[in-house]
């Protein structure tokens, strides 16, 4: 396939690049926060850049009409409302994390939330590269979501993590902890391509990873 990267120069971006050219798909449509080069109109385009980007990343879509995988975090209410409506018009895959396994311990957090009352206390702790700008993560916000009590968030900046996140469930008498560590960014990336091998035949909607994997 040809697809086009926003943010193609970043640590994602660049990971994407890697494992599509693996893959045998060409990047046709690279952008950055000061350039733009266009091969070639692409058949979808992927964005792994920063909230900054993210208006023009919906005009871009629009005037191609092709459709979007959207990794980039910090999007908030009104950008997802947003995004829905750019989904009548062209298919929107999203999510804060595009890896497998923290698609299951989404739904290991939701089976336990069935079983807490007020008496439990809820923690995530996350772990993240020193580059990492914002904070909490996004997949912090996005399991947080999950749960009917708001829990304590906790957030480390440090040296090259790719992404780690911890949920600790107590009550007076016992400890339950779910973890889920990315030992490289191909944990995101892998997420990436196979959502792009489904978004070129599907219909306009709006769409999260974890539909996809299902
Ligand atoms: N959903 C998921 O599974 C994952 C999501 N992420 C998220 O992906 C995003 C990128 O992460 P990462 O690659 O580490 O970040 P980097 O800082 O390494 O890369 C950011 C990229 O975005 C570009 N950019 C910045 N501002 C703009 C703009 N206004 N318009 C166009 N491009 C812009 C940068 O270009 P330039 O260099 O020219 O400034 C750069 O290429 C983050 O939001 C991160 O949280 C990360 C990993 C997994
Ligand atoms: O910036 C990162 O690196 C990551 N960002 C995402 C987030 O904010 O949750 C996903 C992953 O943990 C890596």
């Amino acid at each position: 396939m040809k697809y086009g990267i926003i943010g193609y120069s970043g640590r994602m971006g660049q990971a994407i690049e890697e494992l599509f050219a693996e893959a045998g798909h060409q990047l046709v449509y690279k952008k950055d926060e000061k350039t733009t080069k266009e091969i070639e109109k692409p058949e979808l385009i992927i964005d792994f850049s920063l909230k900054e980007a993210f208006a023009e990343t919906v005009a871009i879509v629009k005037a191609k009409e092709v459709p979007l995988i959207i990794g980039t975090t910090g999007l908030e209410a009104a950008d997802f409302a947003k995004l829905k409506e750019l989904a009548a018009e062209v298919a929107v895959i999203q999510s804060f994390n595009f890896s497998i396994g923290i698609n299951i311990l989404s739904e290991l957090i939701q089976k336990v939330n069935n079983y807490l009352d007020q008496d439990w206390d809820i923690e995530i702790s996350e772990t993240h590269h020193r580059f990492k700008k914002d904070k909490p993560s996004g997949t912090a916000i996005m399991l947080s979501e999950l749960l009917d009590q708001n829990p304590e968030m906790h957030s480390k900046r440090l040296g090259s993590e790719f992404g780690e996140h911890e949920i600790d469930f107590a009550s007076t008498g016992e400890l339950l902890t779910l973890k889920h560590r990315a030992y490289s960014r191909e944990a995101f990336s892998k997420g990436v391509l196979i959502s792009a091998q489904k978004i070129i035949n599907m219909e306009p909607g709006f769409y999260k990873f974890s539909q996809i994997l299902k």
